[in-house]
Formats: structure tokens, C-alpha cells, sequence
């Protein structure tokens, strides 16, 4: 054969490859043209400007209900109408996780919430047992003996003085996962700092920032520039730790079984006992019945290391800022703490009307998006398969005809209106397939940690101070969470 006809052909071959991709890229930008949405360059502003959340809200009351935004080659649409959650959450065909959370994967592998198809399927049968009310009752104690630290902790900042309270909430959060659903003592409180929350706080900034950028997307150049060498930098502390837990879990699991102590593995009534998260993954791997590599291992752990605290942290110190700011919310809430004590297993309902209030003016998880495999039907939308959807919770829950003056903050809409709503009026904790697997371990921890602090300590507004949320994957307070406090004493009054 020819050079010419050799060139000719390795042309036509790209020529066929490539034609399917740009026809349906064509299709995209028709389709793209007739929904509203900013322009590249408004978005390179509004990513520089560093205020996502703030952006899309302006985004939704210019342009109504349905948006897309174009992220390089990569079309969003993003929706924040109940009817169309609805739609999308409840269809089966709409399981796979988009392009960005690809992002993730340097640190969550092919963990449950970045995983898809069939493997997605067999992992979230194996986890979901984890999970299951009968184990999560024997985690109310863990939490509660972390929360008593927590709450020693502050006592040497209950003098009435403005401080950041979410270092030491953040801290106390991972000390509940690491004892609960990993089964080890990790004592992160009994530290002044932890280099993993410290790494989970720089690599969630820089994944935040690469997931708006173009240029920061290609990660062939990004490992190479200063964000790339803090995100390697971080991913070796994380990976390092987590590795550290699954060791010594398996070592204390490998001891206890020559010990052949049969309380490990029975409950108080003799019965077989249900086995926690990181025990279940690593007893599934020695007795051979799934299979389960180190890497999937860590790969889990990793996810629920990072799933399982940093958006607790979140609810918690919002919920304290939320409480500080109105106080006949909080005493109502620290009376119903104080006649409720020791039944946060069990139904507190203002406590979580308050959850529910703080979840929904910010929700731990602001958005979540899909990637369409084929076209899909949304109310009168078709989205053309390769578009992605975002369930644009932040605004879904700022809705008017739900939530009327959506800014404020007032738990009452909860107890009184929650028939009334639209069934997804709230969403912070998705639903459908792809819900929140640990929904009932969050209530546990967030019910058990904030009755306990109520029950300690009056919070009390910083006045010159509002939280600046933004969309670090997990929502945060960009100026950290300032509020005061004061202890209470026996009969829950202040100084
Ligand atoms: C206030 C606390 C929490 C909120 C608001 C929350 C919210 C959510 C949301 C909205 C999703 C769907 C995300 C998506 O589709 O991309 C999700 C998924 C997930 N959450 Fe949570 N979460 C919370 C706490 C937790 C905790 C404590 C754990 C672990 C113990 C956890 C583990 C997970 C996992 C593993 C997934 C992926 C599930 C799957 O795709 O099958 N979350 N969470």
C-alpha cells in the first residue's frame, strides 16, 4: 500500500470513528440553543469570582425553572422544579453519575458514589446491610461518647466570645465515622488539627475549582501545575489514612477470631450478630463469598470516610449558626432535648423539623447530576443522550410555591406543611435508587450531637457575622461558622 493510500485510509477510519461524536455534539448545540443559560465567559467570571451557589441562583430567577451552562464541551441542564426532580429521580434508566464526578475517581476509585452500571448494582446490595436499624442503634453510644468530648472541648470557649465553631465540629464527625462504621478509635478530637480533614478541606477545593475549568479538566497538564501537585500532596495523606484503618481493623478482626470470642459476632440475645460497614467488606473478603479486592476496599472506605463526615460537619455547625440566630427556635428545640433525652433513636419532632429547615436553606449536597445514555423525556424536554442533568437541590429547595420566603429560616414548615408540599419539594437527601445510603446514620449522629449541645450550651448570634456558603462538592461556610456560646447549668440556664 502507499504512503498516500495508508494516509488516506487512517483518515477515513478517524473520519468514522469520530462522525457519530460530532454529529451528536451537533445535536446538542441545537437542542443547547433552545433553553436559556450563561456564556462561557460568564461562567469563567463567576468561577474566578469563587461564588457558585450565589451564581446559580441568579441563574435560576433569570432564567426560569430549566437552565443548561455549558462546561467546556460538556452541556449541563440543570433543573429545579419539583415535578421534573420527580421525573428524574424516579427513573431507573438515569443511574449513571456524569462526567465530573470522573473528577473524583483519583480518590474515590469506582467507590459507591462514583460507580455505575452493574458493579454500582452488586456493591449497593453488599453495603446496604451496614446499614440497617438494628446496627445503627448500636452506634447511638459511640456518637454520644464522641459528642461528651466535644462538648468538654468547648468548654474553654463558653465565655460569651465569637469563635469558628467548625474545626471542632469537623473533628468530632470523623471521630463518629472512624468508630462507628469503621469500628476504630481514630481520637481526632484529642488532637489540636488532623492532617486528613486538613487534606479532605484542600483536595475538595481544588476538584470544586478543576470541575468549572476547562483547562483544569485535562489531566495531563493539571497533575503538572500547583493545584495538581496540592491535590497529589493531599490524595497521599488520604489514601495513607484510610489504608491505616483497614489494616489495623483487619488485624483486630484476624485477633478476635483466634480468640474465638463469640461475643464479636453474636448481639446481647445470642443471635448472629450485624456486622458494620468496614467489618462486613473485610469478613466478605477473607470468607471469599463476594469478591473484593484491597482496592475496592479502600476504595469504599474512602468514600464513606469522606461521605460519612464532611457532610454531617456541615448540617451540624449550619444548624448551630441557624439556632444561634433565632433564639425561640433554639430554646423550643433545647426544651424538647432536655424532656426527650435519650430517645433520639426514637421520633423528636421539632429537633428534626429543625434538621430538615437547616438542610433545606443548605442542603450538605447542593447538586448531583447524571449523565443521559439515552434521549430522555422530561416534562415538555427531550435532552438529547450525551447531555448531562443536575438536580440543582440549593434552588429546588428556595422555591417560593413551596417554601414561601425561602431565606427564612423557620422549622414550623415542617410540622405544619410537610403534607401540603410536593413530594420533592425537599430533596437534600435525593431519592430514588441513587438516594443516600447513610440518610438514618446522618439523622442518628445530627439528633444525638445537636440534642446533647443544646442540652450544654446556649448558642448565641456572632452579629457582625453571616455564613458565605459555597459548593466545595460538600457545602461549606467560606468565612467559616462564627457563633458564641454560654453553658448552661443543671437547670438549663445561662450565666
Ligand atoms: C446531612 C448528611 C447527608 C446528606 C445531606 C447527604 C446527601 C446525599 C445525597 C444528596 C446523595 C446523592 C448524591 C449524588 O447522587 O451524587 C448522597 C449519596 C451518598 N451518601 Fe449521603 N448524605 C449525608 C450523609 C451521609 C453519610 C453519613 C454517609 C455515610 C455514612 C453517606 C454516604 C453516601 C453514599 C455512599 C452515597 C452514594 C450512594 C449511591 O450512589 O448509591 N451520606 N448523599
Amino acid at each position: 500500500m502507499s504512503t498516500l493510500a495508508l494516509v488516506a485510509f487512517v483518515l477515513w477510519a478517524a473520519f468514522l470513528f469520530y462522525l457519530p461524536k460530532i454529529l451528536n455534539f451537533l445535536r446538542l448545540q441545537r437542542f443547547a440553543k433552545t433553553l436559556p443559560g450563561p456564556t462561557i465567559g460568564e461562567l469563567i467570571a463567576n468561577v474566578k469570582k469563587g461564588e457558585i451557589l450565589n451564581w446559580l441562583k441568579e441563574l435560576r430567577e433569570k432564567h426560569g425553572p430549566v437552565f443548561r451552562i455549558w462546561f467546556g464541551k460538556d452541556l449541563t441542564v440543570m433543573f429545579t422544579d419539583p415535578e421534573d426532580i420527580k421525573q428524574l429521580l424516579g427513573n431507573n434508566q438515569l443511574l449513571t453519575k456524569s462526567r465530573n464526578y470522573e473528577l473524583l475517581e483519583p480518590w474515590l476509585g469506582k467507590g459507591l458514589l462514583t460507580n455505575g452500571g452493574e458493579s454500582w448494582h452488586r456493591r449497593r446490595k453488599l453495603l446496604t446491610p451496614g446499614f440497617h436499624f438494628r446496627i445503627l442503634s448500636e452506634f447511638k453510644e459511640p456518637m454520644e461518647e464522641n459528642c461528651r468530648i466535644l462538648v468538654r472541648r468547648l468548654t474553654t470557649r463558653a465565655n460569651g466570645e465569637s469563635f469558628d465553631i467548625y474545626p471542632y465540629i469537623t473533628l468530632f464527625a470523623l471521630d463518629a465515622i472512624c468508630e462507628t462504621a469503621m469500628g476504630i478509635k481514630k481520637h481526632a478530637q484529642l488532637q489540636s488539627d488532623s492532617e486528613y480533614v486538613q487534606a479532605v478541606q484542600s483536595i475538595c477545593r481544588v476538584m470544586h475549582k478543576q470541575s468549572f475549568s476547562f483547562w483544569q479538566r485535562l489531566n495531563v497538564f493539571f497533575k503538572h501545575t500547583k493545584p495538581g501537585k496540592e491535590r497529589e500532596a493531599a490524595l497521599k495523606v488520604l489514601h495513607d489514612e484510610t489504608n491505616r484503618v483497614i489494616r489495623l481493623r483487619r488485624e483486630q478482626l484476624i485477633q478476635e477470631r483466634s480468640e474465638s470470642r463469640p461475643e464479636a459476632e453474636q448481639d446481647d440475645v445470642g443471635a448472629k450478630r450485624r456486622l458494620a460497614f468496614l467489618d462486613m467488606l473485610l469478613l466478605t473478603q477473607m470468607e471469599g463469598t463476594a469478591e473484593l479486592s484491597d482496592t475496592d476496599i479502600r476504595e469504599e472506605v474512602d468514600t464513606f470516610m469522606f461521605e460519612g463526615h464532611d457532610t454531617t460537619s456541615s448540617a451540624i455547625a449550619f444548624a448551630l449558626s441557624l439556632l444561634s440566630k433565632n433564639p425561640a427556635v433554639q430554646q423550643r428545640a433545647f426544651e424538647e432535648a432536655s424532656e426527650l433525652e435519650g430517645r433520639e433513636k426514637e421520633s423528636m419532632p421539632y429537633l428534626e423539623a429543625v434538621i430538615k429547615e437547616t438542610l433545606r436553606i443548605y442542603p450538605s449536597v447542593p447538586f448531583f447530576s447524571r449523565k443521559v445514555l439515552q434521549d430522555l423525556e422530561v416534562g415538555k424536554l427531550t435532552v438529547p443522550k450525551g447531555a448531562s442533568i443536575s438536580c440543582l437541590i440549593y434552588m429546588l429547595h428556595r422555591d417560593p410555591k413551596n417554601f414561601p420566603d425561602p431565606e427564612r429560616f423557620d422549622p414550623e414548615r415542617f410540622l405544619l406543611n410537610e403534607k401540603q408540599m410536593h413530594p420533592f419539594a425537599f430533596a437534600a437527601f435525593s431519592a430514588g435508587p441513587r438516594n443516600c445510603i447513610g440518610q438514618k446514620f446522618a439523622m442518628l449522629e445530627l439528633k444525638t450531637s445537636l440534642s446533647m449541645l443544646l442540652r450544654n450550651y446556649r448558642f448565641l448570634a456572632d452579629e457582625d457575622h453571616q455564613p458565605k456558603p459555597l459548593a466545595e462538592l460538600v457545602t461549606k461556610s467560606g468565612n467559616g461558622i462564627k457563633l458564641r456560646i454560654l453553658p448552661r447549668d443543671q437547670n438549663g440556664s445561662t450565666a
